[in-house]
């Protein structure tokens, strides 16, 4: 097994990426990594995940991001907890329409981890995060 779906099982139950048995309402996100340990995953936006009426609300679009670098960490066999996370929404990302959620690792200083995440749709960033994640003491 690789470190990435140890890490994973970890959360069967996750309300974004956990199994449709062990929660009814994950968002069933899947990600794939590339050889560096950078994450993707398509997202199919729907009126399910609106606020405003036609627009993805913006709490989803920071749950995504947020799995986003937690599973970039997963790729590199780190366990950690979102400690800070900040979004800059910078365009309306409009339901009934796919986008692509990408992470990466940008750093480790001092058992803080920091990332970064996007949401993109033809080649548009709509959304970035950067964020700081931090292993629990034991
Ligand atoms: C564990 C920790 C984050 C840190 O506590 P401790 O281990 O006791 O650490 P300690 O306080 O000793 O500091 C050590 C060093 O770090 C620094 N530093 C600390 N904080 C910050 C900061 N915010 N920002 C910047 N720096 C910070 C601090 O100054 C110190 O630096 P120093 O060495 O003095 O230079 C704790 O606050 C916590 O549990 N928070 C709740 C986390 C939580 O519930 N998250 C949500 C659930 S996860 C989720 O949902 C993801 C997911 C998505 C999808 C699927 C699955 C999962």
């Amino acid at each position: 097994m690789t470190s990435y779906h140890f890490t994973k099982q970890a959360h069967n139950s996750c309300m974004v990426c956990g199994t449709v048995e062990n929660n009814p309402d994950t968002l069933l996100l899947a990600f794939s990594q590339d050889s560096e340990g950078n994450v993707t995953a398509p997202f199919q936006v729907t009126s399910r995940h609106q606020g405003y009426d036609g627009l993805l609300h913006g709490g989803m679009a920071s749950t995504l991001l947020d799995a986003a670098m937690t599973h970039c960490l997963f790729t590199h066999g780190i366990q950690a907890l979102t400690a800070e996370l900040t979004v800059r929404f910078i365009a309306p990302v409009r339901t009934e329409q796919q986008v692509m959620l990408t992470a990466h690792l940008v750093g480790h200083r001092r058992g803080i981890y920091q990332l970064e995440a996007l949401i993109t749709q033809e080649q548009q960033v709509l959304a970035r995060a950067s964020a700081k994640f931090i292993e629990p003491k034991k």
